[in-house]
């Protein structure tokens, strides 16, 4: 198991050049006819530019010799609309291809993120995570196609570009190869500085996303506690650091931006200066000159697409590493036959499930303390199971290890006799309800919360459990019954409704296990009786695993496991652990068991 040694991570390691290239090749290949496609109307585009300044040469000779420039000026024309048609068109292929790469890279990540190992979210932060979907997914757009199609169309340009004027006169050439190069040694010095902005301005953007999430996670602790001020400072904090690495990022991208001007002007210059004094010894007609020059600042097109290019790649390399440490995270073993839904119908009596724990240690990270250890007990199908204990003695973990969120670190889980490592994923969960200790809703209707464990259930079989779960007289009571929206975590209802909205929906599973993780807080009188009923008639027909936080429900259970410390100290039924087990006996006493930890001796 791949389980969490450090608290959090935000951060991303860089990749290697060729690790990225890699990467990126990864979201260019499926659509890399596309790119193709938009690479050659580009190059279309760019020939018609690089035709221009010969077209203009012959005019010139064709007007100092006294010919007509009809036909030459209508080539011309044709040629600039011809280019312009395919740049357009080949603008559009890779925008569309471009969206087409982010939505894989989104439809991947979110795919992923859904599967990953509780472990590893319980190191990372939400927020960050969604950041890593929404935002970062966006900086690919530019390098997976514009950065691609730049740097190839920029470098045929720039070598055609070279032979032509190569071709016109050869001094030139060198003198404008000359600046160029003193000026491009000078901007790939400046790259990395980009790349690393960008990588700390996306993880600030993460921290921003982390800093919301934390807020909207715990509105209203916030308002009550007064902490607006503090959370926004924080969050802002998070911003600036965006604008600030956001702002030196664009920095760097100017000076880059005005090298290729620069390198292009000094080139100008030097030519004009030497070609000049060539003309002037005649050593080179003037149309050679200006043709020259219209090259001259023809090849800014192209040293501006590969700096542009270098640019987004730069970008696009921090997005890229930041995506690629989620695809590093470990995920759950995906079932072949995925999505596996209980669809037990009424008719068929779901079998009770068994649980044995044999003599299972687990730890939650390689660094942090045994939570179980040697813990071993066992559950025949059917009745209920009450687990009792002080608070952090290992209650909920258990029912963690039955769901597999994680896996024991020695030991067995067993359910129905099978090892819980053994059973297809999917199908094990479909096995069991659970009901989580906070008990949570969803965003979405009352009717999308019930039906969301058991999305096949029907009206009647709905209109049973809420009877049940006594959630009847409230979706009398809503506007719009079961199509009620319940609101951000189901803050449009009560503690005690959302309580009973996750055992309801637990039940319409139609589990052959149910592990029911009791809320510390109280239920009134009415409606807990009424819940126990429930409860005590569900564990007639299957096995129920409660962890117990009141006396009135482990008075009611077939069997107590007594948990202390990570270990099961005592199991047996109330009245034999009373008179046996003095822990027991101590919380029992108490009433409200465990949610204050271990009475005092
Ligand atoms: N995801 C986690 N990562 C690290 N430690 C955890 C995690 N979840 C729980 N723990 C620790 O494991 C211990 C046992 O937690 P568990 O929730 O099983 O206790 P419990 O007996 O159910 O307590 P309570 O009665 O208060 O709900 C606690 O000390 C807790 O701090």
């Amino acid at each position: 198991m791949n389980t969490a040694s450090a608290p959090e991570a935000t951060g991303a390691e860089s990749l290697r050049t060729s690790e990225t290239l890699k990467a990126l090749y990864g979201y260019v290949r499926p659509h890399r006819w596309a790119v193709v496609l938009g690479l050659l109307l580009a190059l279309a585009g760019a020939a018609g530019g690089l035709l221009q300044p010969l077209a203009t040469k012959a005019l010139v000779d064709r007007l100092s010799s006294g010919g007509t420039i009809g036909t030459i000026l209508l080539a011309m024309t044709v040629l600039v609309l011809l280019s312009m048609v395919a740049e357009a068109f080949g603008a559009y292929v890779l925008e569309r291809t471009a969206e087409s790469v982010v939505l894989a890279a989104r439809r991947s990540l979110i795919g992923r993120l859904l599967r990953l190992r509780l472990a590893e979210v319980d190191r990372m932060q939400p927020g960050d995570l969604m950041s890593r979907v929404t935002s970062d997914t966006t900086l690919l757009r530019a390098v997976s196609t514009q950065a691609v199609v730049s740097a190839a169309t920029g470098a045929v340009t720039l070598v055609a570009a070279v032979v032509v004027m190569a071709f016109l006169d050869a001094v030139l050439l060198g003198v404008t190869l000359g600046v160029v190069a003193v000026v491009g040694v000078g901007a790939v010095l400046v790259m990395p500085k980009i790349g690393q902005a960008a990588e700390r301005a996306q993880a600030a953007v993460g921290e921003m996303s982390t800093g919301l999430e934390r807020v909207f996670g715990a509105f209203r602790t916030v308002k009550a506690s007064g902490a607006e001020e503090r959370e926004t400072a924080r969050v802002e904090a998070a911003a600036r650091r965006a604008w600030r690495h956001g702002v030196r990022s664009a920095k760097w991208e100017a000076v880059l931006g005005s090298a290729d001007n620069l390198a292009v002007e000094l080139a100008f210059l030097a030519v004009l200066a030497v070609g000049g004094a060539r003309v002037a010894s005649g050593d080179m007609p003037v149309s050679t000159l200006i043709a020259f020059l219209l090259y001259l600042f023809y090849l800014m097109e192209p040293v501006y697409q590969l700096v542009e290019a270098a640019s987004h790649y730069q970008e696009g390399a921090a997005a890229i590493a930041r995506i690629a440490q989620v695809d590093g995270l470990a995920t759950e073993p995906q079932d072949r036959h995925r999505s596996v839904q209980p669809a037990v119908t009424k008719a068929v009596r779901p079998r009770p499930a068994s649980v044995r724990f044999e003599e299972v240690s687990f730890r939650y990270g390689p660094r942090l303390p045994d939570i179980h250890q040697r813990v071993d007990f066992e559950v025949p199908g059917g009745g209920m199971t009450a687990f009792v204990g002080p608070s952090g003695a290992g209650k909920s973990t258990v029912f963690a290890l039955v769901e597999r969120f994680y896996e024991a670190t020695g030991g067995r889980v067993l359910v129905d006799g099978k090892d819980v490592t053994k059973w297809p994923l999917s199908e094990l969960r479909s096995v069991i309800g659970y009901v989580e200790q906070d008990a949570p809703v969803l965003a979405g209707t009352l009717r999308e919360n019930l039906v969301f464990a058991a999305p096949g259930a029907t009206d009647d079989e709905i209109r049973e459990v809420l009877a049940r779960t006594r959630l009847d007289a409230l979706v009398e009571r809503l506007p719009h019954g079961l199509d009620t929206p319940v609101g951000h975590r189901g803050t449009k209802l009560s503690g005690g409704e959302r309580q009973r909205v996750a055992i309801a929906r637990a039940l319409l599973r139609r589990p052959r296990l149910l592990l029911l993780d009791e809320a510390t807080s109280q239920l009134d009188a009415v409606n807990e009786l009424a819940l126990r009923d429930a409860i005590a008639e569900t564990a007639r027909e299957t096995t129920v695993l409660v962890v117990a936080h009141r006396l009135s429900t482990v008075t009611d259970a077939d069997r107590i496991v007594v948990m202390d410390a990570g270990t099961v100290r005592a199991v047996g039924t109330h009245e034999e652990l009373v008179a046996e087990d003095e822990l027991y006996a101590q919380l029992a006493a108490t009433q409200l068991l465990t949610s204050a930890g271990r009475p005092r001796d």
